[in-house]
């Protein structure tokens, strides 16, 4: 989808568990590149965290017209994420994309603006870390929302028996 980002992270496992580099302002050594190039002109406001303690709920989908979001799903945790652009002039306008976050899959999602997004969890509980590049302001909250099951994306949280 026109510019939604998904920037796999590198995950340094040892006997005692993992490691993962989330963020860099700055490059310093070869390989640490591509972080910082991915975090380059995104301006973090605020970063917050989200857990949800409950089977069989779906968050979402929310929008905003003036912030981006960047999630990431801290391992042992799995989500299902789906996406659909609601920008008119997008060239992928009404398209949908669904990306699978969290163990196995270490990753940060970039989701602009008029891009609704939702997630359901793949685990309980399931915890989202994301940074906003608008701080949350209750007296002008950039936060709009379509129902879960719209037709667009009504197919798309089911898990396949396959
Ligand atoms: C988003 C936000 C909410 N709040 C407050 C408002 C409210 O009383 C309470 C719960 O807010 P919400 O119901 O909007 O929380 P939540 O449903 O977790 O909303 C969030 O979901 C994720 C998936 C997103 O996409 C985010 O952009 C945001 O919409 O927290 C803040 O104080 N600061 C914030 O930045």
């Amino acid at each position: 989808m026109e510019g939604v980002r998904v920037f796999p992270l590198r995950r340094f496992v040892d006997d005692r568990g993992l490691f993962l580099e989330l963020y860099r302002n700055q490059a310093t050594h070869p390989g640490s590149e591509e972080l910082a190039r991915f975090f380059s002109g995104v301006e973090v406001a605020q970063l917050n965290y989200s857990l949800v303690t409950v089977n069989e709920h779906i968050k979402g989908l929310h929008y905003h017209l003036k912030q981006a979001d960047v999630w990431f799903c801290p391992p042992p945790f799995k989500l299902k994420v789906v996406l659909l652009d609601l920008r008119r002039n997008s060239p992928t306008a009404g398209k949908t994309q669904v990306v699978v976050l969290g163990e196995g899959k270490d990753a940060w999602v970039y989701i602009p603006a008029g891009v609704a997004h939702g997630y359901r969890p793949l685990t309980n509980p399931c915890g989202l870390f994301y940074l906003v590049t608008r701080c949350f302001d209750l007296n002008d909250p950039d936060e709009y929302r379509i129902p879960w099951d719209h037709p667009a994306v009504k197919e798309l949280w089911e898990v396949k028996n396959e």
